[in-house]
């Protein structure tokens, strides 16, 4: 007989697994997250950067991402510029404490995009004002604006090029949607950025 945490462990394992499957059926995530692959390879291919931020778990993401592609992701080659701008403690405290917390990403957009590099907001609520006015910057900057959220984009929808919305309205399962999407984005820039010959 299962424990009650094996029944708790199985349910969620079955929930996640049933988001991924509607994003799977959706052809409007499937289009946006094949519209995002295209941004980051144009952006990245004409030597812009990309830059990402969100709050909490969503910060997390932004890390791993910029990670991916500043780093590597399958395979060695060079690496993609690529900034998350949840990382500097100096900077988001004289931020928050100077301007609010509001202006934590907005600022940091300000002073580095440039036209034609990615901004990346990543809010499962798609209202978290920090994020929202990052979008906003990004697209007062030229910088092409793109957000990862929930089923419903709320406050970011009318801010992004480019929308990525899980089909979910629970916050870790939308990211671990956000986060396989954005796993098979880098696989696919890197492979259209750096095509290794045979494969
Ligand atoms: O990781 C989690 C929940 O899984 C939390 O830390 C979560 O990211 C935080 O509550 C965030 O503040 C939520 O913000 P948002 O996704 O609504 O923009
Ligand atoms: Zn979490």
């Amino acid at each position: 007989m299962k424990t009650t945490d094996q029944n708790a462990i199985a349910d969620y394992l079955d929930q996640s697994r049933a988001v991924l499957e509607a994003a799977l059926a959706a052809p409007a995530f499937l289009a946006a997250a094949s519209a995002m692959t295209e941004a980051w390879v144009t952006c990245l291919g004409n030597g812009g950067k990309v830059l990402l931020f969100g709050n909490g778990g969503s910060a997390g993401d932004a890390q791993h991402i910029a990670g991916e592609l500043l780093s590597r992701f399958r395979y060695d080659r060079a690496p993609l510029p690529a900034l998350a701008l949840t990382v500097d403690s100096s900077v988001l405290t004289a931020i928050a404490n100077d301007y609010g917390y509001e202006q934590v990403f907005s600022r940091q957009v300000a002073g580095l995009a440039k036209p034609g590099d990615v901004a990346v907001g990543i809010s499962t609520s798609g209202r978290s004002p920090n994020v929202v006015e990052g979008l906003k910057m990004a697209r007062a900057c030229g910088a092409v604006a793109v957000g990862f959220t929930g089923e419903d984009p709320r406050d970011m929808g009318p801010l992004c090029d480019i929308v990525l919305a899980a089909p979910s309205a629970s916050t870790p399962l939308i990211q671990q949607v956000h986060l396989a999407t954005a796993h098979i984005i880098c696989e696919r820039v890197e492979a259209r950025l750096f095509p290794r010959a045979g494969r």
